[in-house]
């Protein structure tokens, strides 16, 4: 389990992070999400050891990173895919990684087969398109064989079928019951690939729960009314009816209504008392990215000015508080069951013939015939050393 106790960053007069407290739990995919510069790379950091909580702290498996035995072999980390010697080959790195760690070198080609670069191990990274980099990068971060995994926006750069791929192996290592703790900005990524959510805005907490909580918690319900549309006045009539009732009516493109504060059965009874008919009465949820957009709103620190984000704050209920971060239900009725959180829902199955789905366009599957075994045994003599593929601690200040 990865633990945050009150955990702050300032960088002279910019707070980075801010008092941010959650755990993260094995055997499920926690995703780890906020707008840009909201500060998850920092927190990530700060688990790993690589920056210095002003105040506040963090653990792994109950110690701070820097005290645990056998780091490698605990912890494995995606925080940087750049961090890599180009003119060495994948193979060669992954291999002094290893070497460094205590891993057995029969290893290395186990996890180039997990991420399909088999078959371009031996050519130097620095010809790596971004997307083979951040195979490259999973695949250090898989070396150990580890419980507790950190992946830093470990899609940045792949192809669909890539993020298809990263999306189960996530999924296969929290099967498995590891850790696993996967930022994203994404929020449709993030709703296909966690269970649960830790949103953060402006480096303070705005919402810690599971992903189907945080849909009914954060999206805005409402109805749609249709009336037929050969009698305008019908229409007329329930709009100044739902009106006088407490709800709030917003005419849409179709010409059908959307209905906000009011229960389904109160607008049925309205348009029945009204004598008004009905063609259409259906209920609806706002879909997870816009509810990630409205939990997020207030803490966006770069926002275009064409962005659409100023026409859902405009739609904003009454009451609503932009960046509070407070869950509300500002509705009557209670969510019906959850919308598809986007496109693509639900996942598609994991490809066949590997544990973790890796494509094969790099080379041929590897027979890594068996899901890793939780804690595997290290080799006598091994040292505590860094996390494959997180970059060494430099100068904080100069990032
Ligand atoms: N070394 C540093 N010195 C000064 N400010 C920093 C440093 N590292 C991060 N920051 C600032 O802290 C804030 C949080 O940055 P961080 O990289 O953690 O955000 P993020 O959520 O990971 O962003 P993104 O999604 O864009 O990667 C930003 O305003 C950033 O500019």
């Amino acid at each position: 389990m990865i633990e945050a106790v009150g955990l702050t960053k300032r960088y002279g007069a910019k707070t980075a992070v801010h008092n941010l407290s959650f755990q993260v739990r094995p055997g499920t995919v926690t995703g780890f999400l906020g707008p840009n510069g909201s500060g998850k790379s920092t927190t990530m950091r700060m688990i790993l050891g690589l920056d210095t909580p002003t105040s506040g702290h963090a653990t792994i498996a109950g110690r701070p990173f820097r005290r645990l035995s056998n780091a490698p072999r605990q912890v494995g980390a995606l925080i940087d895919a750049k961090a890599v010697h180009g003119g060495r080959s994948a193979r060669n790195h992954l291999l002094s990684l290893a070497q460094l760690s205590g891993i057995p070198a029969g290893r290395v080609d186990e996890v180039l087969g997990v991420v399909g670069l088999q078959g371009v191990a031996n050519r130097r990274s620095k010809g790596f398109s971004l997307g083979m980099g951040q195979r490259l990068g999973i695949a250090a971060a898989l070396l150990g064989d580890p419980q507790v995994l950190l992946f830093d926006e470990p899609v940045n750069g792949l192809d669909p079928e890539g993020i298809l791929w990263v999306r189960n192996l996530m999924k296969q290592l929290a099967a498995e019951g590891r850790t696993v703790f996967v930022s994203s900005h994404l929020m449709s990524e993030m709703a296909l690939t966690a269970e649960h959510l830790i949103v953060i805005g402006r480096g303070q907490l705005l919402s810690d729960m599971p992903v189907k909580d945080f849909i009914s918690a954060n999206s805005a319900d409402f109805a749609r009314v249709r009336t037929p549309d050969t009698e305008p006045e019908q229409r007329e009539k329930l709009t100044a009816a739902i009106g006088e009732a407490g709800g709030q009516v917003t005419p849409e493109a179709d010409g059908a209504l959307k209905v906000t504060g009011l229960p389904l059965p109160r607008i049925s009874d309205l348009a029945h008392d009204a004598d008004v008919r009905l063609w259409e009465l259906s209920p609806h949820q706002a879909s997870l990215e816009e509810a990630y957009m409205r939990l997020t709103q207030g803490a966006v620190d770069y926002r275009s000015t064409a962005d659409q984000r100023a026409g859902l704050q405009q739609q904003m209920p009454a009451g609503y508080a932009p960046g509070q971060g407070q869950p509300h239900q500002p509705y009557a009725y209670a969510p019906q069951a959850p919308a598809a959180p986007g496109p693509g829902y639900p996942p598609p199955a994991q490809a066949p013939g590997h544990p973790y789905g890796a494509p094969e366009h790099y080379g041929a599957p590897h027979p890594y015939g068996q899901p890793p075994q939780p804690a595997a045994p290290m080799p006598p003599g091994a040292q505590p050393a860094a996390p494959a593929a997180m970059p060494m601690p430099q100068n904080e200040e100069a990032r």
